[in-house]
């Protein structure tokens, strides 16, 4: 077997080098996340060309800037930016105190997939989905490289999910419980399944797939439903003798913590759950929903009573070859925390309330 990385292990040290504020190449662009760029390599980068911040669309509409190619803008970048310039139209957090950032002028023509595939990569890094890029002839030695189309497609492609260790795990709500830990094949963090009882695999299973919520699960947070929802499906697993509850990380609805935090700032500004995301650059929901699937299949299961209110999650599951035998409805308290958040879900996010 070869010693060279391989594109899957190529995109997974990208994702480290843009936290670090350390460009890639991508085919040929250099290309650094906004959020995190020092104001040394952002010069640096300037004095290669002109530069462009790539951006969403989302994000593109808030700032008023032009859009040309659907879902990514490229904002010219002014030769006298200083270096907070990049994060000033990432970043929301000043939006309304300094509501005029433009006039902006949007690059036009040419080829997007450099562009595309280095917001995929943000993205999938867990930063704010904003990219300093710079049309580069010689890269530099050292840096990360990779080829636009072939990164699209593999940040696109399903991960495969190996079990790494289990181990016998009594809860409150379920004496007789395991806790399996799930590991990607394409570097990016661990998953959970908690079994509980011995739930049959030739028999629709008890299940409920929470993504993770720092905020609600483990702080108590009364802005959102996630903690009582997380403690009801392990009750009722608890009290029915068996089933699965996978724990998802995909915190915030798959787009960090750091960045719903962002999210909650938007919110107190008044702004809902979804236009807060919409405001950051990202999708309503950027969870990949199939690692859920994948999980329950490297687990034997093929169908499940779905503990949920969120029809995609039935679709999604469906999609994947599990067959949902029902959904079961997980409804619990309101508080005058979270009752518009939920009602914004019922009406923008088509959940079951
Ligand atoms: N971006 C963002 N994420 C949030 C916000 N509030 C909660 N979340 C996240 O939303 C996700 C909720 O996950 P789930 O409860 O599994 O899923 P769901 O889509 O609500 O569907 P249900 O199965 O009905 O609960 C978690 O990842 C939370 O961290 C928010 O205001 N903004
Ligand atoms: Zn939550």
């Amino acid at each position: 077997m070869s010693l060279i990385p391989t594109l899957t292990e190529t995109l997974a040290r990208a994702r480290a080098d843009l936290r670090m504020g350390l460009p890639v190449v991508i085919g040929d662009h250099l290309a650094a996340a906004a959020e995190t760029v020092t104001p040394e390599r952002m010069a640096a980068m300037l004095a290669l060309g002109p530069a462009v911040l790539a951006l969403t669309g989302w994000r593109a509409e808030t700032l008023k800037a032009r859009v040309y190619d659907g879902d990514i803008a490229r904002i010219e970048v002014p030769k006298d930016a200083d270096a907070g310039w990049p994060l000033a139209l990432a970043d929301p957090a000043g939006d309304l105190m300094t509501p005029m950032k433009g006039p902006f002028r949007s690059a036009r023509g040419g080829d997007v997939q450099p562009h595309r595939a280095a917001i995929a990569l943000a993205k999938s890094a867990q930063l704010l989905p904003a990219m300093l890029m710079v049309p580069v002839s010689d890269p530099p030695e050292g840096l990360t490289r990779m080829a636009p189309g072939p990164a699209l497609a593999q940040l696109a492609a399903e991960a495969a999910m190996a079990p790494v260790a289990a181990a016998r795990l009594p809860l409150l709500s379920a004496e007789n419980s395991k806790l399996h830990i799930f590991r990607p094949d394409d570097g990016t963090t661990e998953h959970y399944a908690v079994e509980i009882g011995a739930p049959a695999r030739n028999q629709p299973v008890l299940a409920r797939l929470h993504s993770a919520c720092f905020t609600g699960d483990v702080l108590g947070s009364l802005k959102c439903d996630c903690g009582p929802q997380l403690h009801a499906a392990l009750n009722a697993m608890g009290q029915a003798g068996a089933g699965v509850l996978l724990y998802l990380n995909q915190e915030g609805r798959g787009i960090g913590l750091a960045n719903k935090m962002r999210a909650y700032s938007l919110q107190n500004q008044g702004f809902d759950t979804v236009e807060a995301n919409h405001r950051l650059g990202f999708d309503d929901d950027e969870r990949d929903f199939r690692i859920g699937a994948g999980i329950l299949r490297e687990m034997g299961f093929d169908a499940v009573r779905l503990m949920t209110n969120n029809p995609r999650k039935v679709e999604m599951l469906q999609g994947q070859g599990i067959k949902v035998a029902e959904r079961v409805p997980l409804i619990t308290p309101r508080n005058r925390h979270n009752t518009g958040y939920l009602d914004v879900k019922a009406a923008k996010s088509g959940h079951l309330l």
